[in-house]
Parts: C-alpha cells; structure tokens; sequence
C-alpha cells in the first residue's frame, strides 16, 4: 500500500480551546474575575504562532482545571516534547468527545532514567556456548545425533541448559527438573538425551547396527505433555527434524481439535513417543485400547506450571496414575531387552523457565527425589551451598539481551499510542520482521484486528517479487489481512494476523504457519495464547498492550523475542497510577526504561497515517503530532459510528458528521442518503464486546498484583474512548454505567462517563462484579474469564 494512497484525510486545525470556561460557587464577582483571567489567557495562547514549539507547560482543560503531565526528560539529547494542546475539534451536539489530552491523570514515574538502549550492551543470556568449548558429543550423544544436529539442523554447540541437562538424562535415571530462561532451547534439552536413549536400542556405541531394530510398533517410550495444542505441534515438529536421523523411530500428536479417529489410527499403527495436551491423552487412555503404556520410560511435563496453574492436575494424576498401574515391561512384545538401555525406572521430566520447585502441587505429580538443572551451574551450587530447596529463590529473569521499556500512558491515549509505536516500529525497512501485540481477550484481539486492518476488498496477499503467488488458504480468510494505520513508505506492507483460542483449530494452525513464514512485516495481535513456548524466531518486537494477569505469564509473553542469543525489545503499556509499581516486581537484568507516551506519539505520527478504505486526500498543512492523534483517534469513533451501508458521500446526513472547522474525509460529499439500515456498525458492536471483556478480564489480575491492577481505580469512561467508543457501553459495572446514562457525575459536565469502576456504587445489588471485587467475586470472575478467554478450548480437554 502506498504511503500517499491512504493520508489522514482530515485536519483539525490548530486553534485553541473554544469552549468558555464555566465558574461555580463562590461570589459572582469573583466567577466574573476568574472568567474574564480564563479568557485572557485563553487569548494569549491563541496567540502563540506555533504550538509544538511550546515547551512542556501545563495548559487549561475546558472543565478549568489545570492538565496534569508526567516529568519530562531533562537531559539534553532528549528534549522534552512538546506539549499537547486541549482539544481542538467540536463534536455536534448530542456526540460529545472528551479531548485526548485533557483531564488525563499524572504518571508519577521518574523518566529521567536513562533509556534500555544507552545501556551497556549484554552478554546473550540464552545463545548456544561457544563451538571451541562445547559441543553435542562431548555430552554423550552419539556421533550420528552431533552430526545430524550440526548438518541438518545447524546446531554446532549445545545452549547452557543443553549442556548441563543432556549428560544428566543420558547417564542417570532420577527425575529432573529443568529450569531455563525463555528461549534457552529446553525443548531439545529434554528430546535430545531421550531419542539417544531409543536409538541405542538399536545402534551400537560406535553406530553400528543391533541385530533387533525398534520400529514404529515396538512399544511407546515416551509421552510428552505440553499445554496448548500449539505447542504440542512446535515440539512434534522440532522432534521430527531430530528424528530425521533415525528414521526409523516415529512420533505423534494427540491434541484436541482433532479427529480422534484418525489419532486412534496413527496409534494403532505405532508411536514411539506421543506428545499430548493432558485432556486428551487422558481421554485416549481411558477409550482407546491400543494404546499401551507399558513401555512408556519417560513423562515430560513441558511448561508443566502452566498445566498444573489451570486446573491440569487432576488429568496429570490419571495420566500418571494410569501410567503406573500398567507394569513396567523389561522387554517390549518383540523381545527387545530395554532395560539397561532406556531407564530401569519411569522418569518423569518437568520443565518451565517460571516454575518454583516448591510448588506444592509438583509433590502429587511423583516428582521423585528430582534433579534441578539449571543454565547456570553456581545457581545449582549455590542451592547447595545454602541448603536451600533448589529453585524456591530462583528469579523469573528474561533473557539478559531482551531490552525491556514501559509506556505510561492515560487511558484515553492507548490506542493512537499503540498505533503511533507500530508506525514508528515499521518506519525502516528491515528493522523489525515481526512484532506481537498480547491483549488480554479474545475479544479485544477481534476488535484490534478488525479496526487495524485494511479495509480494501480482499485481494491475494502480497509475496516477494521473486516468489510464485502463493495459494489462498481459505483457513487464514478471517485471520491474516493486510494492515493500515501502520504501514510506512518504507514498509508499504505489514501483514496483520490474529490468533486465540475461539478459533478453530485449523484456523489457528494456519494462521500462526502464516505468521511464521510471513515474509513481510508482519505483526500477531493474541491473547495468552500464544504466551507459552511458541518459538517464531524473526519475532524482534513484543507489545504488551494489556499486561499480563502475572509476572510468570509477562516473562513468557516477552520470551517470544529475544531466543537462543537473538537480540529482541518489549514494550509494556501502563496507566498512569498504582499500574506504575508493576515494574518494582518484574525482574529484569537492565533497568525497564520508562517511556514517554509523548515521545511515541511525537515519533509516530511524524509523517502521515495510512487510513483504510478511505478516499486520499492531501494535507492542506502540516498537523502537528498533537493534532494528528486528535484526528486519528476521531476518525476511529467515526469509523465505528459510521451506519453501515453508508458510502462517504453519505456522511453529511449522519448525525455525528462534523462540520464547520476542519475537514472530514466525508464532509465533502452532498450525495443523496440512502435508506438506513437498522443494523449496529459491527465494529462498533466489536469494540463493545472487546471494552465489556476488556474491563472483566481486568479483575481476573492474580491477587498479588491486584494492588498494581486495581479495577477501583479504572476510569470507564476514559478506558472506553481506547476502544474507540464515545462512552463505556451499557452492561459493565452497572453503577457506573447506570451513572454515565443517568446523567450522574459521569455526564454532568458534558464528557463521557467519569466515574470509576466500583467508585460509591460497590454495594450495588445488580452490579455484574466487576464493582465488587471481593476476594470471592474475583475469584469467580478469574474461573469465568479463563473459559471466556479460551482457556478452554486453549488448553484442549477433551
Ligand atoms: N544448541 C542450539 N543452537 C542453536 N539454536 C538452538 C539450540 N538449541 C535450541 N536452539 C533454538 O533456540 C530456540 C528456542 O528453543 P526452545 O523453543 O527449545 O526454547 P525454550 O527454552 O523451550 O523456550 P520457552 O521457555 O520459551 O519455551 C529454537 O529456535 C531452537 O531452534
């Protein structure tokens, strides 16, 4: 998409409020003083010839009040930005929009920290060791499994984690526990020592054939259980690539989605080792006959506190249970002796970079006396040296070469700040492939997806010149489009894509393939979802526009970038308030660098903003960052009140059209109106949905953290306006929108809901309990909002 095919078709001007400032109370004389103050220095800013030339200053709000900012940075190569004006657009009567940078609340963050990127450059936390120190063999893999790894996979040296795990698993049968930074390559850490074990049942020590050869049917040797049916696909995948060197050892998947027939059939015709989201392996050993467990030597348990966390462990126990109660054959039904070979016991292998090895629960899942292998072997030591249990004080660190920042930003700007940081983040070619943005519900990522992406009438998706066009894949129709808003002239194209666990499954394995063979820039709006074990390596950017319900899922969301040595950012939206403290808890080995929301904006909306489907129209002067942010969020309320069925040239005879000053991209028309049809705008009705399960997702914050994430403290109004609406919809906090409606607080001075979640109305007998947020309530609230967003269906039972 051409950068000029699609401008910010509407400007807004620079004057200064117009609204008149009303006094209340006290003696009229002194009302009529304080009027006639507000209109002078009203006068005197409409004066000033440029106003992103302005310093930092405090302006007026057109409710009197004085607009509150958060310190800006004082050093010299970091001039503070300037600063925003009040709003300049008048809505018509009957639409009333708060402007974007009035009445927004103070960030109390010091910004005068250095930024991540002035930091010291760091050692790679996560990268493979250096080939002259290290390498497969030398750990006891055979010469077959380091060739093929070097060759095939080109994996020349083992990651810190590989090293010390692979030796463990080889030579010892007790049970481990592996703990590893994100991205520190765990996966093979576990396979590679298990699939050197199986081939030895056929392979001599100097890779010479055995005289009995194991094949598909001669027994199943180890079950892998992963969280998401994702996930599982990932390890199979990385399995297969492994098990290229032994062809004749083979692996499965059984994951919910699927047809359980055809799982049946490839387990009758024979699995060497099965990986399996927990509900469903516990429904195929309850149901299907030919699966024998026998034989099984090794239990991984990948992400293991994630399964344990929602509710998994009762499966975990069947599984386990059931497991153990088949007796352990010495040989399998071949005559092929495997003890000796394989392990003479069942070896059960958890692993996770978030997982404390005091976790209460791990005891029920027989985790016998276990090994806890970490990357760092003085973390061991220093276990030892303690006497403490290893990994009950282990830190939940991100990768050291993850370049960690935060944006404090008011509610009401969330949005034109998330579009302004991924416009700057594609302004140069090549300097970001892939960026994920994590969202708290699925409902969130349908609006987000829809509102950012390209309205244009569907066309083949762009490939590189070079390659073939490749075949439309009618899975991904709903899934991956192109994107507006954020594209640049050097990025004309950015591929959109989304992903939760509402999706069908097929669509959600084509979509994430799209996104990881996405040539183009491309970006993934997903929940949680997508927070575990994924392993897209170009992913150079993750935004957590919503964060995360707790610090272990924040370091596995950001754990997207940054993996094996890989350089990588993550941003983290905050509001201003108590979400500010968040960072005291998160750890991170360089200081997160508070941003300001300015500088983004500033940054972002430098140049114009491709808007979808729009007629172009050329700027008629240049908008300052201010204006341009103003324009952007409009021309996204107007797009959702926008009644379908109505063309541009329609506009005028819409209610909300604005007139008079500025330009819309639609005020030029005087076509004809057509008939109204009586259906809601869906991306309006969308960005209803997205704010009520954006606001009760908010509440399901673990209990800790509800001191950061404190739902009292949510101004809806201000929160709606992110969403793109005029005002927080009916149906979420009853108080609060039965006060917006009734013309309570919220409407008395003419702006959108100003009351907070819960506020005077906690103990409001209808309230849906997003107002109450007792211990009891919340707790519903977080069972309700893991089915609503897709636990369900994302962790696959049954
Ligand atoms: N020895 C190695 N040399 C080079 N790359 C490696 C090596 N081992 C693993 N990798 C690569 O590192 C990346 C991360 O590996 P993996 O997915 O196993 O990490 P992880 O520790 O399981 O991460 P997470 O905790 O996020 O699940 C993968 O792309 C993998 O191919």
């Amino acid at each position: 998409m051409a950068d000029d095919g699609m401008l910010l078709n509407f400007e807004l001007g620079d004057a200064p409020l117009t609204s008149q400032v009303k006094f209340k109370g006290g003696r009229w004389r002194d009302r009529v003083k304080a009027q006639r103050s507000a209109k002078q220095s009203h006068q005197h800013n409409a004066a000033r010839p440029d106003d992103s030339a302005r310093p930092a200053k405090r302006p007026r709000t057109d409710d009197g009040d004085y607009h509150k900012y958060a310190k800006m940075p004082r050093t010299a190569d970091a001039p503070a930005p300037a600063a925003p004006k009040p709003p300049s657009h008048a809505m018509k009567t009957g639409q009333i929009s708060s402007g974007l940078f009035t009445s927004n609340p103070t960030a109390v963050t010091d910004f005068d920290r250095p930024p991540a990127e002035e930091a010291e450059p760091t050692i790679p936390s996560n990268a493979p060791l250096s080939e002259e120190a290290e390498n497969f063999q030398a750990l006891g893999l055979s010469r077959r499994v380091a060739q093929h790894l070097a060759a095939k996979l080109e994996m020349k040296a083992p990651t810190a984690i590989q090293k010390n795990t692979v030796p463990q698993l080889i030579k010892e049968d007790s049970d481990a526990f592996l703990q590893a930074e994100t991205g520190s390559g765990k996966t093979l850490a576990y396979l590679l020592p298990i699939v050197h074990r199986i081939m030895a049942l056929s392979l001599n020590e100097d890779g010479t054939p055995k005289a009995t050869k194991v094949h598909r049917n001669s027994g199943l040797f180890a079950i892998i259980l992963a969280p998401t049916r994702e996930l599982c696909k990932q390890i199979a995948a990385v399995l297969e690539k492994v098990l290229r060197c032994a062809p004749w050892l083979v692996c499965t998947t059984v994951i919910g989605g699927e047809s359980k027939k055809s799982e049946k059939a490839r387990i009758r015709k024979g699995v060497n080792i099965l990986i399996a989201t927990p509900g469903r392996l516990a429904d195929h050993l309850d149901n299907t006959k030919v699966l024998n467990v026998g034989t099984v030597r090794w239990l991984v348990l990948d992400e293991g506190d994630r399964m344990m966390e929602m509710g998994f462990e009762d499966d975990i126990k069947t599984i386990v249970g059931k497991i153990r109660a088949d007796k352990l054959l010495k040989e399998n039904p071949d005559g092929v002796v495997l003890d000796g070979v394989l392990p003479a016991r069942r070896v059960t292998v958890l692993c996770s970079a978030t997982m404390k090895m005091n976790v209460q629960k791990l005891g029920e899942i027989s985790l016998e006396d276990a090994v806890h292998i970490t990357a760092s072997k003085s973390e061991l030591e220093k276990d030892a040296e303690a006497g403490t249990e290893a990994g009950t004080e282990a830190a939940f660190a991100a990768p050291s070469q993850l370049k960690q920042s935060c944006i404090i930003v008011p509610a009401k700007l969330r949005l034109v700040t998330l579009i302004a940081l991924l416009k700057s983040t594609f302004s140069r070619k090549g300097s970001v492939m892939k960026a994920i943005i994590f969202i708290s519900c699925a409902d969130s990522v349908d609006f987000h997806y829809e509102l950012l992406k390209d309205t244009k009438p569907a066309v083949e998706l762009p490939t590189p010149d070079a390659s073939p066009a490749k075949p439309r894949n009618p899975h991904t129709d709903t899934t991956v489009a192109p994107a507006a808003y954020v594209t640049s002239p050097a990025n004309p194209t950015v591929i959109l894509h989304k992903l939760h666990g509402s999706l069908a499954q097929p669509v959600r394995s084509a979509t994430l393939n799209a996104f990881s063979t996405c040539k183009d820039p491309a970006v993934l709006i997903t929940t949680d979802i997508s927070s575990r074990g994924l392993d897209v390596p170009a992913v150079d950017l993750v935004i957590e526009y919503d964060p995360a319900f707790a610090v272990p899922d924040h370091v596995h969301r950001i754990g997207r970038t940054a993996r094996a040595g890989r350089s990588g950012r993550a941003v983290l939206f905050l509001l201003p308030g108590c979400e500010e403290g968040y960072t005291s808890i998160l750890s991170s080995a360089t200081p997160i660098a508070p941003q300001l929301y300015e500088s983004t904006l500033q940054k972002g909306l430098a140049s114009q903003v491709n808007l979808p489907s729009t007629a172009p129209s050329p700027e008629t002067e240049k908008q300052s960052w201010t204006s341009r942010a103003e324009a952007l969020q409009l021309h996204v309320e107007q797009r959702l009140l926008a009644t379908p069925g109505f063309t541009p040239d329609d506009e005028d005879d819409k209610p909300e059209a604005k007139k008079g000053k500025g330009k819309t991209a639609w005020s030029k028309g005087g076509g004809k109106a057509k008939p109204k049809p009586q259906q809601d705008n869906p991306l309006l009705v969308s960005g209803r949905q997205a704010f009520r399960s954006h606001i009760r997702a908010y509440a399901t914050h673990v209990r800790e953290e509800r001191v950061y994430f404190d739902i009292t403290q949510l101004h809806l109004g201000h929160m709606a306006k992110a969403f793109g609406l005029r005002e927080p919809p009916a149906g979420i906090g009853g108080g609060v929108s039965r006060r917006t409606h009734k013309g309570g607080k919220g409407e008395k001075d003419g702006k959108v809901g100003s009351g907070k979640v819960g506020g005077g109305r906690r103990d409001d007998e209808e309230d849906d309990g997003v107002g109450k947020v007792d211990e009891e309530a919340a707790k519903r609230m977080r069972m309700k909002m893991k089915m609503m967003m897709n636990a369900a269906s994302e962790f696959n039972i049954g």
